[in-house]
């Protein structure tokens, strides 16, 4: 029930001021885009793509997206997110939803970073609930297992090729020392590290992130090409430096299916951007809001009237 052509007319620029803002943002924060996308998945995997996630704390809102454990101290850019729907509001007053705000911004990360564009579905409307409960037990964690994470994906229509193509957005951003440490020294209790992990690239982790260190120092996700959006994601996994357990466990899980799909997008980046952008359609399409469904919301960190 979403379309491409869905504010033709009523706010025809919609796609050009949220590439335009993210392009600006990018000049001061060389990270933002994959920050942006990161804000598309957790709202989508939380009561469909509502914009929940961009809810503030307080009044009806007793329990927001933003306190869940996924996100706390994590996600991020809720600033750039207003600034792009003030300027929505100048230009077409009213119109653009905050969940259509985060699909597009996505799409405009992903391509100011190399990668490919798609032409983004339109519609949503935005929530008038959050659920935190949902983000704590709804999103994958970088500790659980492979079998965990693929019926988290299944739970919202998502199969394995979605799982592994959309994996392949750690192919820029930062990931803090704490969600991967447990990989460094004493794995699952051995007192040693991850065997699956390139031990050059493990001696630069153990490096970045000491034990009894600070656990929120950032790292980049891809440490090949940091800011751009490319394969390389998927050829470090082969190389064994993927830098969550997540990632890792595509392609060292003997017998797994998602092996053979690591292995395709490595050996062909236009098949990776192909699905790439289809998989993001397809988790774009999480239980819209359509029709007379929700609000658009004037203020996106706050349900209209609150
Ligand atoms: C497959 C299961 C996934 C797990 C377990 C996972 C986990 C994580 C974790 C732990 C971080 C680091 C957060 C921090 O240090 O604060 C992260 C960052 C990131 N994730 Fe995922 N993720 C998954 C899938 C995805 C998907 C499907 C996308 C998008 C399509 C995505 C996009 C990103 C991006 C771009 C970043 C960097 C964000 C930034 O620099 O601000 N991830 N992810
Ligand atoms: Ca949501
Ligand atoms: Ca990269």
């Amino acid at each position: 029930q979403l379309n491409a052509t869905f504010y033709s007319n009523t706010c025809p620029n919609v796609s050009s001021i949220v590439k335009n803002a993210v392009q600006q943002a990018l000049q001061s924060d060389s990270r933002i885009g994959a920050s942006l996308i990161r804000l598309h998945f957790h709202d989508c995997f939380v009561n469909g793509c509502d914009a929940s996630i961009l809810l503030d704390q307080g009044g009806n809102i007793t329990q927001s997206e933003k306190n869940a454990a996924p996100n706390f101290n994590s996600i991020r850019g809720f600033g750039v997110v207003d600034t792009i729907k003030s300027s929505l509001e100048s230009s077409c007053s009213g119109v653009v939803s905050c969940a259509d705000i985060l699909a597009l911004a996505a799409e405009s990360s992903v391509s100011l970073a190399g990668g490919p564009s798609w032409n983004v579905l339109l519609g949503r409307r935005d929530g008038l609930t959050a659920n935190q409960g949902g983000a704590n037990s709804s999103i994958p964690s970088p500790f659980e297992s492979l079998a965990n994470v693929t019926s988290k994906f299944s739970a919202v229509n998502l199969d394995t090729t979605d799982m592994v193509a959309l994996s392949g957005a750690h192919t820029f951003g930062r990931a803090q020392c704490q969600f991967f440490s447990q990989r460094l020294f004493n794995f699952n209790g051995t007192g040693n590290p991850d065997p699956t992990l390139n031990t050059t690239y493990l001696a630069t982790l153990q490096q970045n992130c000491p034990q009894n260190g600070n656990g929120s120092t950032l790292n980049n996700l891809d440490p090949s090409t940091q800011d751009t959006f490319d394969n390389n994601y998927f050829t470090n996994l082969l190389t064994k430096m993927g830098l969550l357990q997540t990632d890792q466990h595509l392609f060292s899980t003997n017998g797994s299916s998602t092996v053979s799909i690591v292995n395709t997008f490595a050996n062909n980046q236009t098949a990776f951007f192909n699905q790439f952008a289809q998989s993001m359609i397809n988790m774009g399409n999480i239980s819209p809001l359509t029709g007379t469904q929700g609000e658009i919301r004037i203020d996106c960190k706050k349900v209209n009237g609150s």
